[in-house]
């Protein structure tokens, strides 16, 4: 059972996670024309990202930031990797993915700005891993963070990575998705989706919200099929989860459209906050577990 035995160094951290850098985050990558696998922009919206995430762990001898080459697709995956101290061998996962799509075709001039789809996701992640680094915390455990491309045009990039380390037997314990986390469409704060996920995760990561974010109200739901990256895990024998902004029949009208926007989402990232402090307490939670 997953034991929550590092609160000591992981509560002063958590009211250092700031909405405001997560809406900057926001705003800068729906700035790309569009992030879609295959346009300029969306390699662009990439390379960014590395950027972003190199300059931020600039300094680390113990962090790489490097990106996964996919085959067919010019688009690539960025994945940040926190080498562990003494418990390396052993990963834990956070992910969002980096690309966006437009229903009525992506060609390199159509918008897509995707601010909630999946801007929101990568923004959460990179505010957790702002706090991380702020405090030169040094997990036990690899920590590994992962932007992927073509997740819109059928999980693609996570399936080639989720794949890569099961064939390099790599001890994955846990993997969060974080996709679409600012669109405050339902009642409750956080829905833990139940289908292509695990169940015992989900009930550590419920443990997680209750003991840092104990003022949130948690709902369930499922998507009834592989609805994000979460699943491309779950298909290799990990252990994955996904908590969402909203429940199935609530969820953002705008995604997969130009009107995909910041503004559209109540100009906050409040909603984008819970995640960020879900994905942080998930990261150190397990990150600093020894053998
Ligand atoms: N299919 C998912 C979006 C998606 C996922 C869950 C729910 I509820 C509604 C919509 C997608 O487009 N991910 O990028
Ligand atoms: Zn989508
Ligand atoms: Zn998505």
């Amino acid at each position: 059972s997953y034991v929550l035995d590092n609160q000591s160094a992981i509560t002063p951290l958590v009211p250092q996670l700031q909405a405001s850098n997560i809406a900057q985050t926001i705003t800068d990558m729906s700035a790309f024309t569009n992030r879609y696998y295959t346009t300029t922009a969306g390699v662009n919206a990439s390379d960014w990202l590395k950027n972003k995430w190199t300059t931020m762990a600039a300094g680390r001898s113990d962090i790489t930031v490097t990106q996964f080459t996919h085959s067919g697709y010019p688009q690539k995956s960025v994945i940040l990797t926190i080498n562990g101290t003494d418990n390396g061998s052993e990963v834990v996962v956070l992910g969002a993915h980096l690309d966006s799509i437009n229903t009525n075709g992506t060609t390199e001039t159509t918008r897509a700005p995707g601010a909630d789809d999946d801007a929101s996701g990568i923004a959460s992640m990179t505010e957790a891993l702002r706090v991380m680094l702020a405090s030169n915390y040094k997990p036990r455990r690899t920590i590994k963070m992962i932007g992927y491309a073509a997740e819109e045009v059928g999980l693609r990039g996570s399936q080639d990575i989720a794949t890569w380390h099961k064939n390099n037997n790599v001890n994955v314990v846990g993997v969060m998705q974080l996709d679409m986390t600012n669109y405050k469409g339902s009642p409750s704060d956080i829905y833990m989706y139940t289908d292509y996920t695990d169940s015992t995760q989900n009930d550590f990561v419920v443990k997680l919200i209750q003991t840092y974010q104990p003022t949130l109200t948690i709902g369930y739901d499922r998507c009834g099929y592989g609805c994000s990256d979460h699943a491309s895990w779950t298909a290799q024998g990990y252990w994955s989860s996904m908590p969402f902004e909203t429940s199935f029949n609530q969820d953002n009208p705008y995604i997969h459209t130009a009107n995909d926007t910041y503004a559209n989402m109540g100009n906050q990232a409040d909603h984008a906050l819970k995640f960020a402090r879900l994905g942080l307490t998930f990261a150190m939670e397990l990150g600093s577990d020894g053998a």
